[in-house]
């Protein structure tokens, strides 16, 4: 069995955890948590944690019939969240720092890598990193929208090499195994397709965001990223024991032989495209794309409003996704470009500033 061996591991921990029965915080479940946070710490483990709940805390605050509109979810976060990490800090005696992040944040590189840097700034100096999405600012366009999906972001930012995400299950099931009485757990997922996609159901607490399928979305973002997932019971002190004694008490998805590069995963999974370009075929059907490397002759339209920098899609003209890239060349000045290719203005301006997405700025989309 594999030994408990991580350097640097992220911990997410679900609503039903934190606010179990909608009344607050609670440290039944908190407690356990916070004492296999402080054990691994003493082995030399870095921990940054991603706590949801903020919602389900401050749920008691306001009248149960209007807890349903959009305003008030985000006002029973902000006052959950100060509920939260009031807990949280409570049960430690190294200090904790509070990070709340939308989409928005994580997908402006400049941002990110911000982010990043705050991020290893307070691991080297031991402060232990709690991390929430900012929901009181979201909106639709903003947000991650579930903190498994968040906390997967949060890994590969960190260069984690261990995700571990503490639910109310066991681990993923063949079935929901609230509505199953015949689900069967799978104690490990060595590739995620569709099918494992298939047997992922909706969550069934109250309080919880997204169920399996987002959890599998995270698995599949950490483990291309060469990330370890679990899957876990945060209710069973067995867990952590277990844990710790090197064993997999849950669901454990292998991460990827060969990981993708920090940039290309950001671009990948984490960052969206502002616009797109449309080109003939597949990305290596032209000479200049064996690299990746795009020159505005090649492009068929040009789609949305997007900046230099921007992350863009470049899709072919049959609607296949073929990579995601950063432009070079803003929608605009890209759009005269593709129109005028055979101008001097044109291939002047490609010679001085180079193709459209260059080799080093794209990742690609297509399965080879
Ligand atoms: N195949 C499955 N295996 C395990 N749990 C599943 C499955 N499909 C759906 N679920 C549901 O997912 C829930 C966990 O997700 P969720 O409620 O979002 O938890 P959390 O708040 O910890 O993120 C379980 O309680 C279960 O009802
Ligand atoms: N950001 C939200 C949590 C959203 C979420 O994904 O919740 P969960 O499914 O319990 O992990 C909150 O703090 O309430």
């Amino acid at each position: 069995m594999q030994k408990f061996k991580w350097q640097r591991i992220v911990l997410k921990v679900g609503s039903a955890l934190i606010a179990p029965d909608q009344d607050g915080c609670r440290s039944r479940y908190l407690l356990t948590i916070a004492q296999f946070i402080v054990r691994c710490r003493a082995q030399g483990i870095e921990v940054i944690l991603v706590s949801s709940g903020s919602v389900a805390a401050g749920s008691h605050l306001f009248p149960e019939q209007e807890q349903r509109s959009v305003t008030m979810k985000k006002a029973m976060a902000a006052a959950g969240q100060t509920e939260m990490m009031a807990m949280w800090d409570r049960f430690f005696d190294f200090p904790s720092a509070q990070i709340l992040l939308t989409h928005g944040d994580l997908r402006d590189r400049e941002r990110y890598t911000s982010i990043r840097e705050t991020v290893f700034t307070l691991l080297e100096h031991g402060v232990l990193p709690i991390i929430n999405e900012n929901d009181t600012v979201t909106t639709d366009d903003l947000k991650v929208g579930d903190n498994d999906n968040l906390s997967a972001m949060v890994a590969a930012a960190a260069d984690a090499d261990a995700l571990m995400i503490f639910s109310d299950v066991d681990g993923l099931y063949d079935k929901n195994p609230n509505l199953h009485e015949d689900a069967v757990l799978l104690p490990e997922i060595e590739s995620i397709d569709e099918s494992i996609y298939a047997m992922a159901g909706c969550a069934t607490s109250a309080v919880g965001t997204g169920g399996m399928k987002t959890k599998i979305e995270a698995a599949e973002k950490a483990t291309s990223h060469g990330i370890t997932t679990y899957i876990l019971n945060g209710f069973k002190e067995e867990t952590f024991n277990r844990l710790l004694a090197g064993d997999n008490p849950g669901t454990i998805f292998t991460p990827y032989e060969k990981p993708m590069q920090e940039a290309v995963h950001w671009m990948t999974h984490t960052a969206n495209e502002q616009g797109e370009v449309v080109v003939e075929g597949s990305i290596n059907e032209s000479s200049n794309r064996e690299n990746g490397c795009i020159r505005s002759d090649e492009i068929l339209a040009v789609h949305g409003e997007f900046g230099v920098g921007d992350t863009i899609l470049v899709r072919s003209d049959d609607g296949t996704r073929l990579a995601k890239a950063t432009a070079n060349y803003s929608s605009c000045l890209l759009s005269f470009i593709a129109d005028n290719e055979q101008s001097e203005f044109s291939e002047k301006m490609q010679d001085s500033i180079g193709p459209v997405v260059s080799e080093k700025d794209i990742a690609l989309l297509e399965k080879s």
